[in-house]
């Protein structure tokens, strides 16, 4: 105690000390701290917001419905929807359809069974595509976190769509898809495996999760597409996993490329890699 009072008169030197030792160390320290808690408030404001927004104001059991709020909110603020990404790039075009739209072109040229999504957020992806898979269809959408994961659910659940048909798993990609495996064989699906995986979690988890996936044999043998979706301009966003797909020619072709979603081809021909 008497310590705290005798040094309580030296703090200001104390301070003005450390500003002047250390006060480039200490700027960038509160710069560091500032981004992250204004992060931090933009992603949760962001996603309750959104979740709000669209809840209020969908026409519940109708995923169109949903979708067009979805649509609608993002011409005023920042998502992180799957729809809105091109906005930028193709300003002539309405902002939230355009990768929208490639991925519905994917879903009703593949006729997935079984989708494995890494990355739900909001859920509007999910709707997106669960409004689209063939009778029996189902996806598993995986996010890390818990309070987003419950509000995407509730979203995916306003749009009309059942548990039978979907699952929402609040972990991580990685202790997902570790544990994919009681999840695929409590589901009667006829699927051979994961026909469909759209990656828009983390980039920097994209080969990992993908090797994962080929560890576990988890990726249907005769045929799944791997969605990759790349949110910035930088090169060197999928660098590791497209040097690692052209690598592994055998088993991977990328069927399309665009800046902002790739589609990938997994097929396992034994036959080929056992001659
Ligand atoms: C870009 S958003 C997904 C948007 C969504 N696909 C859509 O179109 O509405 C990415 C989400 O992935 C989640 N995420 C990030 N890393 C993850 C990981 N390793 N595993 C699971 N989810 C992750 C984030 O919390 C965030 O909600």
């Amino acid at each position: 105690m008497w310590l705290i009072s005798l040094s309580l008169p030296l703090l200001p030197t104390i301070i003005i000390f450390v500003y002047f030792r250390y006060h480039v160390k200490v700027a960038s320290l509160c710069r560091r701290a500032l981004a992250w808690a204004q992060s931090l408030m933009r992603g949760r404001v962001c996603v309750k917001d959104v979740h709000a927004f669209v809840f209020t104001n969908c026409t519940h059991g109708k995923a169109d419905s949903v979708l067009e709020m979805f649509h609608r909110y993002a011409e005023t603020h920042h998502t992180l929807s799957v729809g809105q990404l091109t906005a930028r790039d193709h300003p002539p075009k309405p902002a939230v359809m355009v990768s929208g739209d490639m991925l519905d072109e994917v879903i009703k040229r593949t006729h997935p069974l079984m989708v494995l999504e890494l990355g739900t957020h909001c859920g509007y992806s999910t709707v997106r595509m669960l409004r689209l898979l063939p009778p029996g269809g189902r996806v598993i959408t995986v996010e890390t976190d818990s309070v987003t994961a419950d509000l995407g659910e509730e979203i995916i659940m306003v749009a009309g769509f059942k548990h039978a048909q979907f699952q929402v798993l609040p972990c991580s990609s990685a202790e997902a898809i570790s544990s994919l495996h009681s999840y695929l064989e409590a589901d009667q699906s006829p699927s051979e495996g994961i026909d469909l995986v759209l990656m828009d979690h983390d980039p920097q988890q994209y080969l990992q999760d993908l090797l994962l996936l080929e560890r576990e044999e988890l990726l249907c043998p005769s045929g799944c597409t791997v969605l990759l979706i790349k949110r910035t301009r930088r090169d060197d966003e999928c660098r590791e996993i497209l040097d690692y797909v052209r690598k592994e020619e055998n088993c991977y072709s990328i069927r399309t490329e665009f800046p902002q979603m790739m589609e990938i081809v997994y097929r396992k021909d034994v036959q080929r890699r056992e001659g």
